[in-house]
């Protein structure tokens, strides 16, 4: 067994090591969420949604905030989707909109083999548009954004107006593998993720942070807020 101290793992290779042995203690075999990978996969969509990790965070800080109503901006094959719902009580409802209607065909043929298609409304169009349409009565209790990026300002606010007091607003990919915060850099990624941030510096609303987070997806980060 080598004792090297120096270890500095620094390609995404590395991280997805250390994910995996992660993952080997506290995840498990999850026939479900393999299929739903797989079978986005044999039908074309892109390899984007979160990792089981983040997945799995997803799924305890729903539970821990105890919401019941959970709204999802883009749901691509419905595989973060899968770990919402699995965490909403009975009674409890997930609404996640996505623009491309195969990709929500898709989420629906996973959503349905994991038992969930009750629970789970999918609807189908631009965000910027159908997140207008959502009322919030009865309210939602927490918000996970995960779309395309120069929407972001335009669905927290949209998340804001939807999500209680004391919820939960969570967007996805905020660092960007550091590109975020590096001044030479530009993208409409990028620029939607500034955007983002501008909007919520001096909001009185809301209280938010970033976590950087690293493993099988590369370096990224979630932005964590609460609505007051
Ligand atoms: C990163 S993927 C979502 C991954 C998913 N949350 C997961 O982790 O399993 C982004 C999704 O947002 C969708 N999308 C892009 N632009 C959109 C828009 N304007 N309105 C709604 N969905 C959009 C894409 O089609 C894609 O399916
Ligand atoms: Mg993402």
């Amino acid at each position: 067994m080598s004792t090297r101290q120096d270890f500095e793992p620094t390609t995404v290779e590395d991280w997805k090591k250390s994910d995996v042995y992660h993952n080997s203690f506290l995840l498990g075999d999850d026939p479900v969420l393999e299929a739903a990978i797989k079978n986005s996969k044999d039908q074309g969509l892109p390899d984007i949604a979160v990792s089981p990790a983040q997945g799995k965070l997803l799924n305890l800080l729903v539970r821990t905030t105890g919401a019941k109503r959970v709204l999802e901006v883009g749901t691509l094959g419905g595989y973060s989707t899968i770990w919402l719902a699995r965490a909403v009580p009975e009674g409890g409802h997930v609404t996640t909109l996505e623009l491309d209607p195969h990709h929500a065909k898709v989420a629906t043929e996973n959503l349905t083999n994991a038992g969930l298609a009750d629970k789970v409304e999918v609807i189908v169009g631009p965000a910027g548009e159908t997140i207008k349409k959502l009322e919030p009565n009865p309210h939602y209790d927490f918000a996970f954004i995960d779309a395309d990026k120069p929407g972001n300002l335009l669905y927290f606010q949209e998340a804001k107006r939807l999500v209680r007091s004391g919820g939960a607003i969570i967007v996805d990919n905020v660092c960007r593998n550091g590109r975020v915060a590096d001044p030479e850099y530009s993208d409409a990624s990028v620029e939607g993720v500034r955007t983002l941030l501008k909007g919520i510096q001096g909001d009185k609303e809301v209280e938010a942070t970033t976590i950087g987070t690293v493993g099988e997806k590369g370096y990224d980060g979630f932005l964590y807020a609460i609505c007051k």
